[in-house]
């Protein structure tokens, strides 16, 4: 089961292995071409109606697979005003192999039946696919109606036009389509259409199993490792909502330093360079202003005392409920109290946290309510009480089995990252020796941080673990091996971008 988001970062990132969407789309055409011969004879009458974006663009191939049907396709809309490059070349190639083709500008002038006055066999719904958005407009609406009130079969291309694929529900509100209902009635306003069956690309899509249509899953090519692996796809839906203020967009409190004061600031860095609007560091007094020196962006919060023991445990919680993620643990130590303190803090949380060095041991001994993500390297994960093993596959299964005992999110970090969840497992693969290096583990859970103050825990460590390792190749471009931590806050916002 896949969803329409998760299908367009899959999407994005087999185009990234070169698998590219023009690839993907022939084989789409190609799978609903064989649709339509399971239900219908050569000979048989098929009509193709195509919106202008790649769910046309794939019945525009489909017709390139139907030699020895009688086929007709109905563009909806002027052909200058398909949407991209790849349903544009195969209207164009429908053209020169000849393949009987129209355009309709003006709803009125719809009309599936042929000049014998008979509806087609076959009706191929290919207009509105997963970038649909609000209810059906003209001429979509007045075609829907036609191909509800048809005798055809309706073949609709990976979701019925008109319906939301991850709810099955109609993608209108129901004020303004006066909840009109589906069904073949012409005289009912359409809210979709109705399919007998549809042919959808990959994997199930969570809304088609309640509809009453017949579903083939077609196998489009798309290679496992563009779901498994981290990729471009992956940074697609965190951009930020034009209309936010000041804190909308995530408060990151760092809890940290005592022995040191670099970890803290460079995971406070990292989160601000991800795109926190705030960032506060709470670290032990003698540091602070330390951290403090380090970058004028930060807000430091001064614990008393050299180390963050469990009598702070108090303040660090108000401080943490006034923040959407905590990032626990870098430069904190592990000593003078400081493990107990953890302790303390994380009984009592129940937000958002990424736990990373000397905070991770006190996770398995914890009972939490909070949601975290535990961000060790494979010696932290064995004494976490986890396992490692070097096949990369049986590490990922182990990773994934300790993130279900645990209860929270888990990425291991290594030459190839493994992200978990307990259900769901990917692999990362950016990055580079030279990140070995001290400090890029801070950056890492900083960034891991802000981007739990934004989207799902999960989510967050693999987009993390993705962008922190792009930095860190393109800090070895400029450094090799001489690479530090410092040089990879300031290429976080290159690293992404989502190309
Ligand atoms: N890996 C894949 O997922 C593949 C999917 N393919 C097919 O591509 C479509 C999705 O294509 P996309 O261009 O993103 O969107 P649509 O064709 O669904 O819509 C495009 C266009 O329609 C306009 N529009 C939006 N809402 C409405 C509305 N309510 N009424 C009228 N018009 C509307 C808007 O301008 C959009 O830009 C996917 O479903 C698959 O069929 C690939 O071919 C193969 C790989
Ligand atoms: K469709």
């Amino acid at each position: 089961m896949i969803t329409t988001d998760r299908m367009a970062a899959v999407d994005a990132n087999a185009a990234a292995l070169g698998v590219p969407r023009k690839q993907l789309m022939e084989s789409s055409g190609n799978a609903v071409a064989r649709e339509v011969r399971a239900v219908a004879e050569p000979g048989a009458t098929v009509a193709l109606v195509c919106g202008r974006g790649n769910n046309g663009g794939d019945a525009l191939v489909a017709a390139r697979f139907l030699g020895g049907y009688e086929v007709t396709v109905h563009l909806l809309g002027r052909p200058e005003t398909i949407r991209t490059d790849i349903a544009r070349e195969n209207w164009a190639a429908l053209g020169n192999a000849e393949i009987p083709r129209e355009t309709v500008t003006d709803s009125r002038d719809f009309d599936l039946i042929d000049s014998d006055g008979d509806d087609p066999d076959v009706v191929v719904d290919a207009m509105l696919g997963s970038g649909i958005s609000g209810g059906l407009r003209e001429p979509e609406r007045t075609a829907a109606a036609a191909i509800n009130a048809s005798d055809a079969t309706v073949i609709a291309v990976d979701v019925p036009s008109g319906i939301d694929a991850d709810t099955g529900e109609p993608t209108g509100d129901s004020a303004d389509d006066t909840a009109a209902p589906v069904d073949g009635d012409a005289t009912t306003d359409p809210v979709a259409v109705d399919a007998d069956r549809v042919v959808t690309f990959h994997d199930e899509k969570p809304g088609l199993a309640g509809l009453d249509a017949e579903t083939t899953v077609a196998d489009i090519g798309i290679p496992t490792a563009a779901e498994r692996f981290t990729g471009p796809g992956d940074l697609l839906g965190l951009d930020r909502d034009p209309d936010s203020h000041k804190g909308d967009n995530g408060e990151v409190l760092v809890v940290g330093g005592g022995p040191y004061a670099g970890a803290p600031t460079l995971a406070a860095l990292a989160a601000l360079r991800t795109g926190a609007d705030l960032v506060r560091v709470a670290c032990p007094e003698s540091v602070a202003s330390e951290v403090q020196g380090f970058s004028p962006n930060l807000i430091v919060r001064a614990l008393p005392g050299d180390r963050v023991g469990p009598s702070r445990a108090e303040r660090v919680a108000s401080l943490a409920a006034a923040s959407d993620a905590v990032v626990l643990g870098p430069g904190l130590g592990d000593g003078d109290g400081t493990r107990e303190f953890v302790r303390e803090f994380l009984t009592e949380f129940e937000g958002r946290a990424v736990v990373d060095a000397d905070a991770l041991r006190a996770v398995p001994e914890v009972d939490t309510g909070a949601d975290l993500v535990c961000t060790p390297h494979q010696g932290e994960l064995v004494d976490m009480g986890g396992e490692t093993a070097p096949d990369p596959d049986e590490r990922a299964e182990l990773v994934r089995e300790f993130a279900a005992d645990l209860g929270h999110a888990l990425l291991v970090k290594g030459a190839v990252d493994v992200i978990s969840d307990g259900d769901d497992v990917r692999l990362n693969r950016t990055g580079n020796p030279g990140m070995t290096v001290g400090g890029t583990g801070d950056v890492l859970a900083g960034t891991v941080g802000a981007l739990a103050a934004a989207t799902d825990p999960f989510h967050a460590a693999a987009v993390g673990a993705y962008a922190v390792g792009r930095a860190g190749d393109a800090a070895a471009d400029a450094n090799g091996n001489g690479l530090v931590a410092t040089d990879l806050p300031d290429r976080l916002p290159e690293a992404m971008r989502n190309e």
